[in-house]
């Protein structure tokens, strides 16, 4: 046990405006999804810069306790091949372990379609709030068994295959998504492997995350998938061998450079991040249009935001680097719809809580049940400093306070890495701020404090 396991973690204060450069660590949501796709594949699948946090070591962990073979590079762990088991067949009679991973919780499962033998799920003790029942209830449309061993719809679990799948027509599967996006993109992950493929249907009203969707979608075409929105909140994929490219490259985590960018607004002067791609699947694409509405000057390669999406230059693959510089003044946003990209929301109201007026981030009642109730506790950490929040029935609205009334306190992070990271954000401007269990922010990051400090140091 480290002394930050046990003590808050005191935040830093800027010193002065930053001059920064920072290099971020794989995306999580890409991580997950090849490896899931690499476990489903034909062949053995070499994945280069895959994040290396709390969230992919139990996905690598339940990848092998269905059969995969998963091999870090002893050098630099960032640099895995997945063998997928040699017959397809995933083993059965084991037991996965989700902590507190969405992307695990939702994305595996449905691999159990194709195991010879049941898989008992279980997960950290907040993972039992977090709603799993439309995928598990599409899981046994498609012959699958559950079995709750607590509360309904919710971890932990059994599920056990069918004996045979069906196989005489496209069998239809309607869910109610708007809980999360990760229901839709599980089966559709897992379902190019079904005799006839698969047609799913969303029958809510609303669908948050629609970005990590069209990355499931475009990361299953690109390893030989055929899967399509037919029709606003309908997909089909076709019944394909899916084989992913040999070797593959995981994008940077744009969501977790969030706070580190958001901190050239914060703390003023600018922060760099390199291999930032100018076009992407990832919900964190959004960010330098989120910033340069905050009042950020936003550049890709020295090319303002302005002029990036008519810049012939930025190809589909063109990876440079993001700038993002401000005098510290932040422009209130006014109402900022942020469905689209729910998990960076903490971020964006670390910023609102410094603006020159009130914000209102709405689009995202489903944060609820997030890692915790992510709205209750922005209100709650927000409100502690001394500026004002409160719950909107879809959202949160932020009333920022007079610097003077904003002033230090020990910040909780209900093991809910963008609440830690979120606090450090505030402790840039306010001082006294500590943090407890900043390690939690291990669970995307794997080096929260190591990356935030060296950031500080680099100032004018
Ligand atoms: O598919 C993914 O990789 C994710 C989808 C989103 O989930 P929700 O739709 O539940 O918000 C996002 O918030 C989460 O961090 C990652
Ligand atoms: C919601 C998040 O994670 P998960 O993948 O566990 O759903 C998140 O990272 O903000």
């Amino acid at each position: 046990m480290t002394e930050h396991d046990t003590q808050p973690w005191p935040a830093p204060l800027a010193e002065g405006p930053l001059d920064a450069t920072v290099t971020i660590p794989g995306s999580k949501s890409l991580s997950n999804r090849f490896l899931i796709l690499a476990a489903l594949s034909t062949q053995p699948v070499h994945i280069r810069g895959l994040l290396c946090s709390r969230d992919t070591e139990l996905m690598i962990g339940a990848l092998r306790a269905l059969g995969v073979t998963c091999t870090q590079n002893d050098d630099d762990a960032t640099d895995v091949t997945i063998t997928p088991p040699a017959d397809g067949v995933f083993h059965g009679d084991t037991d996965v372990y989700c902590g507190l991973a969405g992307t695990v919780m939702r994305f595996v499962p449905p691999l159990v379609l194709f195991a010879n033998g049941p898989v008992r799920f279980d997960g950290d003790e907040q993972a039992y709030a977090r709603p799993m029942k439309p995928l598990l209830d599409g899981l046994c449309r498609l012959g699958a068994h559950v079995e709750y061993h607590g509360e309904e719809g919710y971890l932990p679990f059994t599920v056990t295959p069918p004996t045979t799948l069906e196989s005489n027509r496209r069998p239809v599967v309607k869910i109610d998504s708007s809980a999360s996006s990760q229901f839709i993109s599980g089966l559709l992950l897992a379902a190019s492997r079904l005799p006839n493929g698969l047609t799913l249907r969303h029958t809510g009203r609303k669908l948050p995350s629609l970005p990590h969707i069209r990355m499931t979608m475009e990361d299953i075409n690109a390893a030989g998938g055929a899967v399509e929105m037919t029709q606003r909140g309908e997909w089909t994929v076709e019944p394909r061998a899916l084989t992913m490219a040999q070797e593959i490259t995981v994008e940077p985590d744009l969501s977790n450079a969030a706070p580190f960018l958001g901190a050239a607004l914060i703390a003023s002067g600018s922060v760099s991040v390199p291999n930032w791609p100018a076009h992407t699947t990832q919900p964190g694409g959004l960010l330098p249009a989120i910033l340069h509405r905050f009042g950020a000057d936003v550049t890709l390669d020295g090319t303002s935001f302005n002029e990036l999406a008519d810049c012939e230059e930025f190809d589909d693959r063109y990876c440079g680097t993001l700038t993002v510089r401000s005098d510290g003044a932040i422009r209130a946003l006014g109402e900022l719809d942020l469905s689209a990209a729910g998990e960076i929301a903490p971020s964006i109201a670390a910023i609102a809580v410094f603006a020159d007026g009130p914000s209102a981030l709405t689009g995202i009642g489903h944060l609820r049940g997030h890692e915790t109730n992510r709205l209750e506790a922005l209100v709650r950490e927000i409100e502690r400093v001394g500026a004002h929040a409160h719950e909107l029935a879809d959202g949160i609205a932020i009333e920022p306070a007079a610097e003077g009334q904003l002033h230090g306190a020990v910040m909780a992070s209900y093991a809910d890495h963008r609440m830690a990271t979120f606090a450090a954000m505030l402790g840039l401007r306010i001082a006294d701020i500590s943090i407890e269990d900043v390690q939690t922010t291990r669970k995307t990051i794997p080096d929260f404090t190591g990356l935030w400090t060296a950031m500080l140091a680099q100032h004018e």
